[in-house]
């Protein structure tokens, strides 16, 4: 596994499906092979790591778990596990939210893999004549989470051909050309928006540890249209990050 930490990695996604996709690339069981991947080796013993009630471990060194939809539930499930890790005397070493997204047109197609830079609260802060102001205008606080660089350059070591910028996390999705356009241009860096990730970076920077979000694309982000969606391509590409995960390995030393 490219990640290393001295301790567990917990992944924490909005949905099963989503989690069951992540586990499938950990363990090498039911889930398509990364392009130019070595063959799975035999599914990972169970593990021993510090699993939590609504948590599973698909391997030693990561915990997969489910914290449900939108900024509150991620922040609030992933509070409660560090929590309850730390109760048990335990601690995870880092945090990654995982799940699908919405692409901005033009920068993120349905398939792709996009790694956070930083995960953004586009929509956390008030409206005005003058237009939209974001939290830190207010003075209370800030709409950015920047990832961790260590855990950035390990997942676009393995992921080289992801692209990397910021994921837009909402409350409410994207269904409009017109809101799509504003988002677009308010954030020029975002590739995707989601309705996680600043909620689980929250969390991740409460318990003082280092956070990443990584998104696939299951949907154009624009005018509500459910016959856009691909969530297979978007289950499949994270079966896939997660299989490049897996089997890479860091640079040797020289
Ligand atoms: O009914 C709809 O029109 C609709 C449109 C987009 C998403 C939903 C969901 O209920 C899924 C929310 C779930 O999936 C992630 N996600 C996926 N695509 C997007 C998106 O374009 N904008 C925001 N979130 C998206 C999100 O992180 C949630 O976990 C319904």
């Amino acid at each position: 596994m490219l990640i290393s930490y001295p301790g567990p990695l917990l992944v924490v996604t909005a949905v099963e499906p989503e989690a069951d996709a992540v586990r499938a690339g950990l363990t090498g069981r039911g889930g398509p092979a990364a392009p130019g991947a070595p063959a799975a080796p035999g599914a990972p013993a169970a593990p021993g790591a510090p699993a939590a009630p609504g948590a599973s471990a698909a391997r030693t060194d990561v915990v997969v778990a489910v914290v449900g939809v939108g900024s509150a539930e991620a922040a609030a499930g992933t509070a409660r596990l560090l929590a309850l890790a730390e109760a048990a005397g335990r601690r995870y070493a880092a945090v990654l939210s995982v799940g699908i997204g919405g692409g901005l047109p033009g920068r993120a197609a349905v398939g792709d893999t996009v790694i956070a830079t930083r995960s953004v609260a586009a929509d956390l802060g008030a409206d005005s004549p003058d237009g939209y102001l974001p939290i830190e205008r207010l003075g209370f606080g800030n709409s950015t989470a920047v990832a961790d660089d260590g855990l950035s350059a390990s997942l676009r070591a393995a992921l080289p051909g992801a692209p990397a910028g910021d994921v837009l996390t909402v409350n409410t999705v994207t269904g409009t050309a017109a809101r799509a356009a504003e988002l677009a241009a308010r954030h020029p860096a975002a590739l995707a928006e989601a309705m996680e990730g600043y909620g689980v970076a929250v969390a991740a920077r409460a318990a003082g540890l280092p956070f990443a979000e990584l998104r696939t694309i299951s949907n154009p982000v624009g005018p509500r249209d459910r016959a856009a969606w691909n969530l297979p391509a978007a289950f499949t590409a994270l079966t896939a990050a997660f299989t490049a995960l897996r089997t890479s390995r860091p640079p040797s030393p020289r």
